[in-house]
């Protein structure tokens, strides 16, 4: 392969060593999948429904969407965003050019990083059967990528994210940059801790399948024998439990949403529900993650089991700040006997002065016959701290096997090796 940069062969040579050690070089690109994937947008299946947002009303969308948790794809919601314009493949190169962007993660967990200008001579020219893909939560915290942030605008059905509660250090990662060359995706997966996700595309195609949140893991992950090579890839689902997903036997309960979605389509992801997806095409997206009125019902339980130390301080917060929302969560934890102590009471009530250090006194009270009990001591679960490798604590992943922890390279906190 020839690349425009000088360093670009050897850059790319060992992030692809790192993101994905378990393939040799000449691995990359054996199945072919450059010549033999039919990419075309128009043969791609799409049944899901698609809402010109200017005629939805915010009452609407939680009524008709994110209460029955209906995915659908909103249109006509980055007319007016920046980055219609500024997200294109030169004016990236242009303006980050030596800027370090995560495509990937290592064995033990630490982002592997490439700078624009690397990635993009890569992209441009791959033939990898399932390419590198720029996945970073970090764009927004960096100084010298934080004015990717003023390039959009988080659409005002999504902007009551009650994580922002949790201060912004303590919060897990809730947004992504996603920029990929023809097939490369996401893998089957659930996100994390229940919320629910927006994901905006500014250029390309991308094609998605999603699949009710009942479906057992079992039925929608590729078997053993379905894995080949990348196990864990967009490529290999559409390859292979696609094929089983389309067909009519597949059991009506579990029902599937196909999706092509086009440049500035926001797809709307429910809580809970399994996705994959693969890009036809050179593609440039922005994804973030949130809790809302809606789904506070699935998330706090997850948020306590998962990430006990955060659901404290977040529930110290969430008193002062909205104390309206207390009734539900009380009504949860009443439910399942769980008295949280969080009576230390500190300056992180409000979200902009929490201190890191405060909460290691505070607990989640599991009753010691729950079968929770187990995953009452925060330090066991808790993939909340930081200074731990990010292979320990998966991002805000659940950590339970009910629901799926996604590939190791997505979702994971910003913490680089480098
Ligand atoms: O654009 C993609 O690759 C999908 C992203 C996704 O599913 C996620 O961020 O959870
Ligand atoms: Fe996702």
């Amino acid at each position: 392969m020839v690349y425009f940069h000088k360093r670009s062969h050897k850059r790319i040579a060992v992030a692809k060593r790192k993101a994905r050690s378990e393939l040799k070089p000449d691995e990359w690109d054996c199945l072919g999948y450059s010549r033999l994937l039919n990419l075309n947008p128009e043969d791609c299946l799409d049944n899901i429904e698609r809402v010109d947002a200017s005629t939805l009303s915010y009452e609407e969308f939680v009524e008709r969407y994110e209460k029955p948790l209906k995915p659908v794809i909103l249109t006509g919601l980055t007319n007016d965003w920046p980055a219609t314009s500024k997200w294109t493949i030169p004016r990236l190169l242009k303006k980050y050019r030596n800027q370090k962007f995560k495509c990937g993660e290592d064995d033990e967990g630490y982002s592997v990083k490439l700078k624009m200008k690397y990635y993009i001579d890569y992209m441009l020219t791959t033939q990898d059967d399932s390419p590198l893909y720029i996945f970073d939560s970090g764009f927004g915290d960096r100084n010298k990528t934080n004015k990717l942030l003023d390039d959009y605008k988080v659409p005002h059905y999504f902007s009551d994210d009650l994580f922002r509660y949790a201060s912004e250090k303590r919060r897990p990662p809730y947004r992504w940059m996603v920029i990929g060359p023809p097939r490369s995706g996401t893998a089957i997966h659930i996100d994390p801790l229940g919320t629910s996700a927006w994901n905006a595309l500014i250029v390309g195609h991308k094609r998605w399948c999603l699949i009710h949140p009942n479906a057992p893991k079992t039925l929608v992950k590729p078997t053993r024998e379905e894995s080949g090579k990348h196990p864990d890839e967009a490529v290999n689902w559409f390859n292979t439990v696609y094929h089983r997903v389309i067909k009519l036997d597949w059991p009506e309960q579990f029902p599937v949403v196909h999706a092509l979605q086009k440049p500035g389509d926001l797809m709307f992801v429910p809580s809970g529900w399994w996705h994959v997806v693969m890009n036809l095409d050179h593609t440039i997206a922005v994804t973030q993650n949130f809790c809302s009125l809606s789904n506070l019902k699935i998330v706090w339980p997850k948020t306590i089991k998962g990430r006990p130390k955060l659901s404290t301080h977040w529930l110290r917060s969430l008193r002062v700040n909205r104390p309206e929302i207390m009734p539900i969560i009380n009504e949860i934890n009443r439910k399942a006997n769980w008295s949280i102590d969080d009576s230390s009471s500190d300056s992180s009530s409000s979200s902009s002065s929490s201190s890191d250090s405060s909460d290691s006194e505070n607990e989640v009270h599991f009753p010691h016959n729950d079968v929770n009990g187990s995953i009452s001591n925060g330090n066991s679960v808790s993939n909340g701290d930081r200074k731990r490798k990010p292979s320990m604590m998966c991002g805000i992943e659940e950590e339970t096997s009910t629901v799926d922890c996604m590939s190791k390279r997505k979702k994971s906190p910003p913490i680089s090796a480098s």
